[in-house]
C-alpha cells in the first residue's frame, strides 16, 4: 500500500518554482508574475504582497469562473475585447487559461471580427502600450528602440505597417491591434510562450484622412512614407532584429499593402526567417480547405476550375500554392494555370486586356480569353467549381452568383475569405440558402451555425489562424531559418488530413476550433519531421521524440508556485 502511494506520488507532475526578481507592488504589476487572489498566504508573506489585496484566496478555476461571469456581463464584443486586454495586461496566465479553455467563444473577440473594430477605434480604447512602436522618425536609431524591449528571449515578431488592416484599409498606427491579436494566438492556439513574442508597429504615417484628422489618433500625423526611405527603414529594421535577437528570429509580416507585401517577401525570404501571413498563411489554409472539400465533392483537383474574386495578396498566394499542389498531383504547370481564373476591380484578368493591361504577380494568371467585366458573367461562362473571395468586396457573391454556382455543380465550393465579417463576399446563410444547402462553405471570419430546410450547417472558418501558429511553433522549435513554400504546402496537407469523416459529414472542411491547440501541436510535430527530412532544421541533434519535445516547449497556463523548496542538510555535513 505504502509503495503504491509512493509510486502515485512520483507520477505527480512537479510544480515549477518561479523565482521572481521583483517583490511587493512591482510583482503585482507584472502580468507575467501576478496571480491575483490566487497567491497563497505563504506566498503573500514571502513575496511581500500580504495585505496588498483582500484576504480571500481563490484558485485558478474560481478565477476563470469570475472572468467568464464578467465576460458575459458586457453587452457588446468591443467591451469584451477591452476587458480581456486588461486581463492580459494584469494576469497573463489567467488570460491564456480562459482563452484556451473557451477558444470558440474567445476567438471572435480577441481576433477577427472584433479585433477589426478595435483597430478602427484603437485611439479611443488605448489603455496601456503592448509591443514596440518604431516610427520612420527613428530611422538611423532602430536598434536603440529595439534595445528598449527589456526581454532578451524573443523568438517571434509579428510586424505591420498598418497599410492594409484586414479588409479595412490603411489604419496607420491603429493597426497595432493585429500583431497583438496574432501573437495572442501564437500562445493561445500553439502554446508559444508569451514572453518569446513581440508585436511591432512600424509607423511610417498614414494616408487615411479621417485618421489624420482624428484627435484621438495615436500615430505619426503625416502621410505615409514610401520609396527609398521606406525601403531603407525596413532594411534597418530587419538588420536590427537579427542584431538584437539573432538570425533565427521569426519575423511574420502582417497586413502590409499589396505593393510592399510581395516585394518585401521576395526580398527577405531567403536571407531571413520570415513569411508573409496574408500571402502564405492564407494560401495554406485555403488550399487545406480545398483539399478537404474534394472529399465532399468527390472530385480530383484536376476536375476543378477555380475562380478568384480579387487578385491581391490572398488570391495570388492561394493560386500559387494551388498550382504547386496540382503539380504534385501530376498536372503540368500549364494545365494547372489553365484551371485558375481571376477577376480584379477591372474585370476578368486576360492577356491583352484593353482596360490597362496586366502587371506584376497577376501576369502568370492572365488567361487567353475575351475580357469580361462582371464576376457574375464570368461565373456563367466558365462555370467554376469553386469561387474564392479575398478582395474585401462585401456582397460580391450575390444571389445570382450563388444560384448559378448551384445550377452548374452539385456541390459548389464557396469560400468568402475576406475579413472582418462586414467584408465577407456573402454570409453563410446566403450561401446555404441560394445553393439549396448544397455548397461547401467557408469564411475568413466566423459565422454562426445556420439552419436551412430543417438541417443544421456548421460553416468552417478558413482563417490563417489554423496555420501560422503551428508553422511558427515548428520554426521556433527546430530552428528553421528559411521558410519555404513547401512548408506551407505541407501544412495545408496536414490540416486537410486532420478533418475527420465526422467533420466532413457536417460539411466542415476544417477541424473544430475547440480542438485547435491540439491541431497546431500535431501540425508542428509533423512539420518538424518534414523540416529534418528536407534539411531545413538547424537544431541538432534532431529530437528523437518530436512530440514530447514540442510539448516540453509549450506554455503552461497553470500558475507556478513561488514557494522555494525547503530541505535540510544531512547531519554529517553540519
Ligand atoms: O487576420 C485575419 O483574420 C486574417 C488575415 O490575416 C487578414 O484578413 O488579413
Ligand atoms: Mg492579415
Amino acid at each position: 500500500m505504502a509503495e503504491k502511494e509512493a509510486s502515485a506520488a512520483r507520477k505527480e507532475p512537479i510544480t515549477p518554482v518561479a523565482r521572481p526578481r521583483v517583490r511587493g507592488l512591482d510583482l503585482l504589476r507584472d502580468p507575467l508574475l501576478n496571480k491575483g487572489l490566487a497567491f497563497t498566504l505563504e506566498e503573500r508573506q514571502i513575496l511581500g504582497v500580504h495585505g496588498l489585496m483582500p484576504p480571500a484566496q481563490l484558485n485558478q478555476e474560481q478565477q476563470v469562473y469570475a472572468v467568464m461571469e464578467n465576460f458575459h456581463r458586457w453587452q457588446n464584443d468591443l467591451d469584451r475585447y477591452i476587458y480581456l486586454m486588461a486581463l492580459q495586461d494584469r494576469n497573463e496566465k489567467l488570460f491564456y487559461k480562459v482563452v484556451s479553455e473557451n477558444v470558440e467563444l474567445m476567438m471572435p473577440v480577441i481576433y477577427t471580427p472584433t479585433v477589426g473594430l478595435a483597430c478602427l477605434k484603437y485611439g479611443l480604447i488605448y489603455r496601456k502600450p503592448r509591443g514596440l512602436y518604431i516610427t520612420i522618425k527613428d530611422k538611423g536609431h532602430v536598434s536603440d528602440v529595439l534595445s528598449n524591449w527589456v526581454i532578451d528571449e524573443v523568438k517571434a515578431i509579428v510586424v505591420t505597417d498598418g497599410e492594409r488592416i484586414l479588409g479595412l484599409g490603411d489604419l496607420g498606427c491603429y493597426g497595432m491591434g493585429i500583431p497583438v491579436g496574432k501573437l495572442s494566438l501564437y500562445t493561445g492556439l500553439a502554446g508559444i510562450k508569451p514572453h518569446q513574442c513581440l508585436p511591432i508597429m512600424l509607423d511610417v504615417g498614414t494616408n487615411n484622412e479621417t485618421l489624420l484628422k482624428d484627435p484621438l489618433y495615436i500615430g505619426l500625423r503625416q502621410k505615409r512614407e514610401s520609396g527609398p526611405k521606406y525601403d531603407e527603414f525596413i532594411d534597418e529594421f530587419m538588420t536590427a532584429v537579427v542584431g538584437r535577437y539573432g538570425p533565427s528570429t521569426l519575423i511574420q509580416f502582417e497586413d502590409f499593402g499589396n505593393h510592399n507585401a510581395f516585394r518585401l517577401l521576395e526580398k527577405y525570404r531567403r536571407g531571413y526567417c520570415t513569411f508573409n501571413d496574408d500571402i502564405q498563411g492564407t494560401a495554406a489554409v485555403a488550399v487545406a480547405g480545398i483539399l478537404a472539400s474534394l472529399k465532399i465533392t468527390k472530385k480530383s483537383l484536376r476536375q476543378n476550375v477555380f475562380l478568384f474574386q480579387g487578385a491581391g495578396e490572398a488570391s495570388i498566394g492561394i493560386a500559387k500554392l494551388l498550382v504547386m499542389a496540382m503539380k504534385e498531383s501530376r498536372m503540368s504547370e500549364a494545365e494547372a494555370l489553365g484551371k485558375i481564373w481571376m477577376v480584379d476591380s477591372r474585370g476578368l484578368i486576360v492577356k491583352n486586356r484593353p482596360s490597362g493591361g496586366v502587371t506584376g504577380e497577376k501576369v502568370m494568371f492572365a488567361q487567353d480569353a475575351k475580357p469580361i467585366d462582371k464576376l457574375g458573367d464570368v461565373v456563367k461562362q466558365i462555370k467554376p467549381t469553386a469561387i474564392i473571395g479575398a478582395a474585401a468586396v462585401p456582397g460580391a457573391f450575390n444571389e445570382q452568383v450563388l444560384k448559378d454556382m448551384a445550377a452548374n455543380h452539385e456541390r459548389p465550393i464557396i469560400f468568402a475569405l475576406s475579413n472582418p465579417t462586414s467584408k465577407a463576399e456573402c454570409t453563410a446563410e446566403q450561401a446555404y440558402q441560394h445553393t439549396e444547402g448544397r455548397c461547401v462553405f467557408a469564411s475568413g471570419s466566423p459565422f454562426k451555425e445556420v439552419t436551412y430546410g430543417g438541417k443544421k450547417y456548421s460553416p468552417g472558418q478558413g482563417n490563417n489562424a489554423y496555420v501560422f501558429p503551428g508553422v511558427a511553433l515548428a520554426v521556433i522549435a527546430s530552428d528553421i531559418r528559411v521558410i519555404t513554400d513547401e512548408i506551407f504546402l505541407e501544412s495545408a496537407k496536414l490540416l486537410a488530413d486532420m478533418v475527420t469523416e465526422e467533420n466532413l459529414a457536417e460539411g466542415r472542411v476544417y477541424p473544430p476550433l475547440s480542438n485547435i491547440l491540439e491541431v497546431s501541436t500535431k501540425m508542428a510535430v509533423r512539420l518538424l519531421e518534414f523540416a529534418y527530412k528536407n534539411k531545413d532544421a538547424h537544431l541538432h541533434p534532431e529530437p528523437a521524440d518530436k512530440e514530447a519535445y514540442i510539448r516540453s516547449l509549450q506554455y503552461n497556463t497553470d500558475y507556478d508556485s513561488f514557494i522555494p523548496p525547503m530541505y535540510s542538510w544531512p547531519e554529517s555535513n553540519m
